[in-house]
């Protein structure tokens, strides 16, 4: 018999979110794209191929289904009462519906009561309490640290952010059913928990891409449901975004993917999955790049003039772009549910693995009264649904005799069988470089330097995680024209390939305010034997430009002053496909940052680490060199302090660094260096806080005031009077 369901249940599966829609007016569409250029070169096998809309209320009532199966399984519900759950209304007449507001009103008024229900009712049903193992929540939310923006990118930050906010997850908020013992687990229940043992706190299960509540995103809603059943109708491939070098295809051998679950409480049409509805590009054994030995990057482009329209101005959204970026982030994760959701309406959609097909659901409106309990199937299907895949994929790698168990990582899309005897390959972990280091190469490095100055058009593949280019992007050498300024863009019509750098980027090192930085690999022309090991940093949007050019010209300064405690700088290139792609500033690698070689302090001690005193000379050597050339770096950082094998020390990211210095910033900075790597916390440089602040690198807890910095001007004119 049903069990009797509880009163403060019933509210949670009967509420329906309630806002008061309000019209906002047009600003807040978003101004850009938000496919950036990283998202041009994934991988092949990794990129959606189709949309399909799931017609009709099928996939709801199929959900809804297994919500009363889940229910009715319930022998009885737990006696002590269900946790207090506050279902707030929320009247948005007089607030900014922004993604984050939705995201956290939906997190407020219905998530928490919802994974109580579903980690009840798929966890530990037999529970005598009620216990919940699973949290709805923003994972990664925090920047790893919020430096002052330049003013127009914070605006368009604060427009992107304000529109679409892509943190939002659900996870597992245990490891382990710890407040419930097993005897209350049912054998199904203790199965699906020893599935989900891999699972760290931190593994997210689905991707919700929550947006505001605005015109906006009611439009982009829209757009979607219409792309989607025009898609299934005329079943196109789906337009993913590569560059636009037309000349170079790079074939790689495929490999096969996880697979789907096959008992899901969902079906979808047979007809879209079956073979022949796919024209996978699967080829039949590795080719040979496409390579031609001139490179025409105006003819390869297609394009008469290099100066690219900018988007048009009336953009509103783009809907296979926020479609890309949601499949992306699934793929990313692994996720099989990718929920959009803009507060008053929802779309389910669902990704299919095999055939890279998204199946779209119809617009859910949120305030039904069973969109409580359409949520909590939700739930429940994807820890089933992870379970279920980390099933099937134990059984398909026992472990051999001998061998401790293996388990795949939640956290990894990393392929796991190959598909074809002949060209086996396991995804190269994006971390190692299996080439030789340029410390191996013949002693052609230092002509290899100079030969690269000389040298402006870069090709550029990525090669590491989900991206593996198949046609390269080329960017063009930026110089200063004397008067530091960058003179105009100048395009040849043809590149002989020997002419030509070759930049292979190979692993993702760090990230911070102005961009990514990467290592790779640079060739000159079809030379694979020769190479550098370099640090390709790609600017986060158009703003980094800025700061990227300024770091060039700090490099340049410092080369000419014979500066040796730096990096070698090799130039700034730009992509020439679009105005806003950004600039990438090419360095040598200088080995590994203080940060990273004592990593664990340095996570565990809010930013710190430790130097012997007895190498502290090394670096404030360095740190002085760069002073007597006149730079204040302005920065220094555990993460900005570099050191090579041979025990080098370089001072890395030049971003906010002056050319100038006065003599007492020349101290203050020394002494941020000793206490730096006496284990001592730095915060920001409050140098480069003109309005004054606290400065704990001169005396702890001291003030200064606005006026006992110089201005930007008062401090070249020092600087410029002082000796160096
Ligand atoms: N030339 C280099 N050699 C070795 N590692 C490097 C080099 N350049 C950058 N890195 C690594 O990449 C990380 C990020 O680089 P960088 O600080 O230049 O980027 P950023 O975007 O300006 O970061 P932030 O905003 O934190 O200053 C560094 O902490 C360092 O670990």
């Amino acid at each position: 018999m049903a069990p009797k369901i509880p009163g403060a249940v019933h509210d949670i599966l009967d509420v329906g979110l309630r806002f008061t829609y309000r019209d906002l007016s047009t600003d807040t569409f978003p101004k850009h794209s938000p496919i950036h250029f990283h998202d041009k070169h994934l991988d092949e096998n990794y990129i959606l191929k189709r949309v399909i809309s799931l017609p009709g209320t099928k996939l709801l009532t199929e959900l809804l289904d297994f919500a009363n199966e889940l229910l009715e399984s319930v022998e009885e519900f737990p006696k002590n009462p269900f946790p207090v759950i506050t279902i707030h209304s929320r009247s948005a007449s007089n607030e900014d519906l922004n993604a984050d507001t939705v995201a956290r009103y939906y997190q407020e008024s219905i998530s928490e009561g919802c994974c109580w229900l579903a980690s009840h009712l798929s966890l530990h049903s037999k529970a005598t309490r009620w216990c919940n193992d699973l949290s709805w929540k923003q994972v990664d939310g925090l920047e790893p640290r919020s430096l002052p923006l330049h003013k127009a990118r914070m605006e368009r930050r604060l427009a992107e952010d304000h529109f679409v906010s892509r943190k939002w997850s659900l996870v597992l908020s245990r490891n382990s059913p710890s407040n419930v013992s097993k005897d209350y687990l049912t054998s199904d229940e203790q199965k699906t928990w020893r599935y989900l043992s891999d699972c760290s706190q931190r593994t997210q299960l689905a991707v919700w891409e929550i947006f505001s509540c605005t015109v906006a995103s009611d439009h982009l809603f829209e757009s979607i449901r219409k792309y989607a059943r025009k898609s299934t109708e005329g079943r196109p491939e789906f337009p993913w975004k590569r560059p636009d070098t037309k000349e170079f295809r790079i074939q790689h051998p495929p490999y096969a993917r996880y697979s789907d679950a096959t008992q899901t409480p969902w079906t979808l049409p047979d007809e879209s999955l079956s073979p022949g509805a796919l024209q996978r590009s699967r080829t039949s054994g590795p080719q040979s790049p496409t390579q031609p030995t001139v490179i025409r990057p105006l003819d390869s482009l297609n394009r008469g003039n290099i100066e690219i329209e900018d988007s048009p101005s009336n953009i509103s959204v783009w809907v296979e772009d926020y479609l890309q970026r949601a499949w992306a982030r699934a793929v990313d994760l692994d996720a099989t549910f990718l929920i959009l959701h803009r507060g008053t309406t929802e779309m389910i959609c669902i990704r299919h693995r095999e055939s890279q097909t998204l199946f779209v659901s119809e617009i859910i409106d949120t305030s039904v009264n069973y969109y409580g309990k359409l949520q909590t199937a939700v739930y429940a299907a994807i820890v089933k649904d992870q379970a279920q895949r980390q099933e099937m994929w134990e059984k398909r790698h026992l472990p051999k005799a001998g061998m401790t168990e293996k388990k795949r990582s939640f956290n990894h899309v990393e392929p796991d069988v190959e598909l074809n005897n002949s060209h086996m390959r396991k995804r190269r972990r994006s971390s190692s470089l299996s080439l030789k280091t340029a410390r191996d190469a013949p002693s052609t490095n230092l002509t290899l330097k100079e030969r690269c100055r000389k040298l402006d058009l870069a090709i550029v593949v990525l090669n590491y995680s989900l991206h593996r280019s198949s046609i390269p992007s080329i960017f063009i050498r930026r110089k200063f024209d004397g008067r530091d300024l960058l003179a105009p863009l100048s395009v040849q019509s043809s590149y002989p390939l020997e002419s030509c750098l070759r930049i292979d980027v190979r692993s993702r090192i760090g990230g911070g305010a102005s961009g990514h930085a990467h290592r790779g690999m640079m060739y000159i022309g079809s030379d694979n034997e020769h190479f550098q090991d370099v640090v390709v940093k790609v600017g986060r949007d158009d703003y980094s430009r800025q700061s990227m050019r300024h770091e060039l010209q700090i490099y340049e300064y410092l080369a000419r002053a014979k500066v040796q405690s730096v990096p070698h700088c090799y130039g700034l290139f730009e992509d020439i496909e679009s105005k806003h792609s950004p600039y990438i500033l090419v360095t040598s690698y200088a080995g590994k940052s203080l940060a990273d070689l004592q990593k664990k302090e340095y996570i565990a001690n809010n930013g710190t680490v430790t130097v012997p005193k007895i190498q502290h000379p090394n670096f404030l050597r360095g740190l002085a060199e760069i002073h007597a050339a006149g730079i204040h770096h302005r920065d220094l950082r555990p993460p900005n302090i570099v050191i090579d094998k041979n025990g080098k020390v370089s001072i890395i990211d030049f971003d906010i660094a002056r050319l100038y210095v006065t003599g007492r910033q020349r101290k203050h900075e020394r002494k941020r260096m000793v206490k730096l790597l006496s284990g001592q916390e730095v915060d920001y440089d409050r140098t480069s806080f003109r309005g004054g602040d606290y400065c704990d690198d001169c005396s702890p807890g001291t003030y200064h005031a606005a006026s006992q910095w110089d201005s930007e001007e008062e401090e070249l004119v020092r600087a410029r009077s002082e000796p160096p």
